[in-house]
């Protein structure tokens, strides 16, 4: 048991709160953007204004009889909800529900012409062919000269920092520098995250990957690093089976990532290749549970992937919402250990996240009482700092 009283999980109900935000401004916005992207016909075009309507003045709707995923989602809470204000049902479930409800207006799941087409992806490759990318690829080339344990860091905090590129979050925040007198770096277990991989290289490590893009490139060149150098002799990368909080990475995110990386000039080709190998031989398999999709915490994950997560030699969440889901989406006091609210893991565990929501756990009390000092608790949420933490 944890020896902090939980907290209740967060709604998305008190006007001016950051969840509230999301509901009433993020999730309009996102669907505006998915209108203008793609030419989807009058159908799409209705279900999508309906959708905008409902999400939020409307109360949540059931899918409709046949959805593939119906008894999924009546498992994951949905009958519990139906009827239910967007604003006054767990704001984890609201939110994934919502992106369920913006493919079934897509046409994504039906069978169709619009039929497998990700509403987010113009937007996806926008980001994997910005002048940014190339400029991060190009500092590939430099990274040789470093010592290898140098590398790895640098690759780490690459991996780590490229979770500021969240096309969602970017809808509702153009982002800056750290500000005051608090580090970016808030807590960092680098270190200890390096000692949880077996020295004798033979390791599993699972990565939870976060953002295709500008975050999935460089968690590509982590996991290519890391079986080159021997550090470990497999990987799984767990996607999204289908798109999700915007940018999330699913399969045709990791090709267009590989291709990206293949087709570059410099280094950056030569880590394309060794993934693209990689993928071919097993050493990095694709996982894309349908969990990966769910309302809820990892605490409740099903049995195989609980078996999965604890057959490795390490698990590195990425990102805000894996976190939210890896510790519970509670407004946990800053300084409850992290490795009291993932004691349930199964294994070894590390979350590399930028802080974007109000969610968080294992500061030091110096650490967060500067962060309000500067910032009041802004810091929570403007995905300007960052931590890497573990539980062994
Ligand atoms: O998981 P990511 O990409 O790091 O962030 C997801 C995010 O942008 O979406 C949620 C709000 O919609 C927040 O948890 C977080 O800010």
């Amino acid at each position: 048991m944890p020896d902090t009283p939980v907290p209740p999980v967060i709604l998305g109900d008190e006007p001016g709160s950051f969840p509230y935000g999301v509901l009433a401004e993020r999730h309009p916005a996102i669907i505006r953007q998915v209108r203008d992207a793609l030419p989807y016909g009058p159908d799409e075009r209705r279900a999508l204004d309906a959708l905008l309507k409902n999400c939020t003045e409307g109360v949540i709707e059931p899918l409709p009889d046949g959805a593939h995923d119906r008894d999924r989602w009546r498992t994951w809470g949905l009958d519990t909800y139906t009827g239910r204000s967007w604003f006054e049902v767990p704001w984890l479930w609201s939110e994934s529900y919502f992106y369920r409800q913006l493919l079934e207006a897509t046409g994504y799941f039906a069978a169709g012409p619009w039929q497998g087409i990700d509403p987010f992806r113009p937007s996806k490759l926008a980001e994997l062919a910005a002048p940014e990318t190339d400029a991060e690829l190009a500092a590939l080339d430099g990274l040789a000269e470093l010592a290898a344990d140098e590398q790895a860091e640098a690759l780490l905090h690459g991996s780590l920092w490229g979770n500021r590129a969240d096309l969602g979050f970017r809808l509702s925040d153009p982002g800056g520098p750290a500000a005051g007198t608090t580090p970016a770096l808030v807590a960092d277990a680098g270190a200890a995250l390096w000692s949880l991989l077996p020295p004798d290289g033979t390791g599993t490590l699972c990565l939870v990957a976060d953002n295709a893009g500008r975050e999935l490139v460089p968690d590509l060149l982590l996991v290519a690093r890391l079986l080159e150098e021997g550090r470990v002799e497999r990987a799984v990368l767990h996607i999204k089976p289908y798109p999700y909080y915007v940018s999330d990475a699913t399969t045709a995110d990791v090709l267009d990532a590989v291709r990206r990386l293949t087709e570059a000039p410099g280094a950056a080709a030569g880590y394309g290749r060794r993934v693209r190998d990689a993928l071919t031989d097993g050493r990095i398999r694709l996982r894309a549970h349908p969990f990966a999709c769910a309302p809820l915490g990892y605490a409740e994950m099903p049995a195989e992937l609980y078996r999965e997560f604890g057959a490795a030699d390490l698990t590195v969440f990425k990102g805000d919402l894996n976190y939210r889901r890896l510790v519970g989406d509670r407004r946990w006091p800053p300084t409850t250990p992290f490795a009291e609210v993932t004691a349930y893991f199964p294994g070894p565990v590390a979350a590399l996240r930028t802080l974007k929501s109000d969610v968080v756990t294992g500061l030091d009390a110096a650490t967060r009482d500067a962060l309000d000092a500067d910032e009041g608790q802004r810091w929570r949420t403007s995905g300007r700092h960052a931590m890497i933490q573990v539980k062994g």
